[in-house]
């Protein structure tokens, strides 16, 4: 739905395709999705750094981040939730259309908001990222104390806790953050974006 009248789309002399040549690699947006304090930051930002080790311009956008400028008028019930999904969905397409590698952290815990911005960008330009580490090893870690807080009653509508997590059925990479080291997660995550042909590492043998 889109509110104003007498409105046109302009399209820009360069094209995507245009683009992404000119950077040596495809523009992809990495969902991470999962509990607080399962690890989508911890693994974005590393991949981000090991791409750019490689020489490949990425972006992470990340939850907290997002919610001290462009989402700072939304809280956490289920509708500012959704439209918190929705404003970045359309921010991480226009990375994509930009030819950026643009990779989220936020929680997204509803199944069919993801599903929207999935279904706003084209089949191979959505790759979801499950951080499936249990709600004990997530409550256990409290990077920020807030599950404590949560269980007594400081916080209310925390995610796992007294709000619900919608985990995703199929998504194109799952990782569990109490199975493997940090160092292995990135890898997982490289060697998906390079079997797909999103871009193409250097090994160090080639170095
Ligand atoms: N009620 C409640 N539920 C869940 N999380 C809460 C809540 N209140 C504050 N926080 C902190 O906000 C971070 C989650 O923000 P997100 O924008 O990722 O959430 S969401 O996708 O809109 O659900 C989340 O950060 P991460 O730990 O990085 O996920 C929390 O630190
Ligand atoms: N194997 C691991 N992979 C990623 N993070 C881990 C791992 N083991 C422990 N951690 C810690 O777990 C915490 C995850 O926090 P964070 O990345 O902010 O999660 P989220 O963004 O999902 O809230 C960090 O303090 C990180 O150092």
């Amino acid at each position: 739905m889109v509110k104003s009248d007498n409105i046109t789309w302009h399209h820009s002399q360069v094209s995507k395709a245009e683009r992404q040549a000119l950077n040596h690699h495809k523009s992809v947006v990495l969902w991470f999705t999962g509990l607080s304090g399962s690890g989508k930051s911890t693994i974005a930002n590393a991949v981000e750094k090991a791409l750019f080790d490689q020489q490949i311009g990425s972006y992470v956008l990340d939850g907290d981040n997002m919610r001290f400028g462009l989402n700072k008028n939304l809280g956490f019930s289920a509708e500012d939730r959704e439209e918190n999904i929705r404003r970045i969905g359309e921010v991480a397409k226009l990375f994509v259309d930009a030819g950026v590698i643009t990779l989220t952290a936020f929680i997204s815990p509803y199944r069919a908001d993801r599903d929207k911005v999935r279904a706003n960008l084209k089949a191979d330009e959505f790759i979801e990222v499950f951080v499936d580490t249990p709600l004990e090893v997530c409550e256990q870690r409290d990077v920020k104390q807030l599950y404590a807080k949560a269980r007594r009653g400081e916080i209310t509508g925390f995610t796992g806790i007294d709000a619900p997590y919608e985990a995703p059925i199929d998504p194109e990479i799952t990782i569990d953050t109490s199975k493997q080291p940090l160092a292995a997660s990135v890898q997982q995550v490289l060697n998906y974006l390079a079997e797909h042909h999103y871009v193409s590492l250097v090994t160090a043998n080639e170095n």
